[in-house]
């Protein structure tokens, strides 16, 4: 490890401060209760204010910062965003980051970074709080490699304590901002959607036999419940979620020792040139659980159902 900072520990501590700033934001524009809300590919696809201006923040700040990474955010793909405000990555204190020898030479035209501004906006929307995250992903050579997650709502049904916490990691270092825990040995639980449920979706949690389904909002807050050990398994059997919502979990949930996959057990690819849609599903698992035995029990017609 070298003493200089490398240009990977650099991109996640500014990240941390970026995501941090992005959750002042979801805080404010809540706090003012006007959500601008508009529909996006269909009814059940909302944008609010908040995910806008997030995403117009997180993009200028890491442009700023970083001007040859490739940045690709879920509210305006085309976005080469230059006018939000730039946070000051200097006001957070840093955090400590562990990156393995292996990433320590990356040169910014290598970087592909995945922003979800606000992930959960279904239930944002419904003041269901500490379902949002606010997920930046970092991949090269088209895999997740690091990445964020703020929980701006963390504690907010704990007041007293304080509001919202960040949490980050490296795939092959450590992970930052929590301490991860087992799930329970005597029950199985599963995590999946709350708002965009389906048949197919439904027939694939039944295939694994919980014990219990926590239907939750947000990719980045469904692999927070396994990364606590709240939850064992996260399987969504849709092609419903975007690149951006799972890059920074599984980056995260990989240092942690668990895996994020397909619904099939296959790798999901990063480069800037993959697919944004996760058309074959997320099935992501804690540290320490048999993800493709997990992969073998979903019905080889749900898997053929989803589209390739
Ligand atoms: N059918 C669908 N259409 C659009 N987005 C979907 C979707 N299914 C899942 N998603 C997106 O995937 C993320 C996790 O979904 P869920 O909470 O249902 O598990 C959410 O991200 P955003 O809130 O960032 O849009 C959600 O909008
Ligand atoms: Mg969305
Ligand atoms: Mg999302
Ligand atoms: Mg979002």
């Amino acid at each position: 490890m070298s003493s200089q900072k490398s240009l990977l520990e650099r991109l996640v501590s500014s990240s941390v401060t970026i995501a941090n700033a992005a959750g002042e934001i979801i805080c404010d524009v809540m706090k003012k209760g006007d959500l601008g809300i508009v529909q996006k590919e269909h009814l059940k696809d909302l944008q609010t204010e908040a995910d806008r201006e997030a995403q117009l923040c997180i993009v200028s700040s890491l442009n700023k910062y970083f001007p040859n990474i490739t940045i690709i955010g879920e509210e305006d793909e085309t976005v080469g965003s230059t006018g939000g405000k730039i946070v000051d990555i200097s006001r957070d204190t840093p955090v400590n980051i562990t990156v393995p020898d292996n990433y320590c030479n990356i040169n910014e035209k290598e970087v592909v970074v995945w922003v979800d501004p606000l992930d959960g906006t279904s239930e944002y929307t419904q003041g269901l709080l500490d379902h949002v995250t606010v997920l930046i992903g970092i991949a090269v050579n088209g895999k997740a490699i690091a990445g964020v997650i703020h929980q701006p709502y963390f504690n907010y049904k704990n007041p007293g304590n304080k509001l919202g916490r960040t949490i980050w990691g490296v795939v092959g270092g450590v992970v930052g901002g929590m301490e991860i825990k087992s799930p329970p040995v005597d029950r199985y639980i599963v995590a999946t959607t709350r708002s965009h449920a389906s048949s197919t979706v439904n027939e694939a949690i039944s295939s694994v036999s919980p014990d219990e389904v926590l239907r939750v909002g947000g990719s980045g807050h469904k692999v927070m419940l396994l990364l606590e050990g709240l939850a064992h398994s996260y399987v969504f059997a849709s092609p419903g979620t975007k690149k951006w919502d799972t890059c920074a979990p599984q980056a995260i949930l990989e240092a942690a020792g668990g895996s994020l996959t397909d619904i099939c057990g296959e790798i999901l690819p990063y480069a800037a040139s993959a697919p944004h849609r996760n058309s074959k599903g997320v099935l992501a698992t804690a540290a320490g659980q048999d993800h493709l035995a997990l992969a073998a029990k979903i019905p080889q017609q749900v898997k053929d159902n989803l589209i390739a």
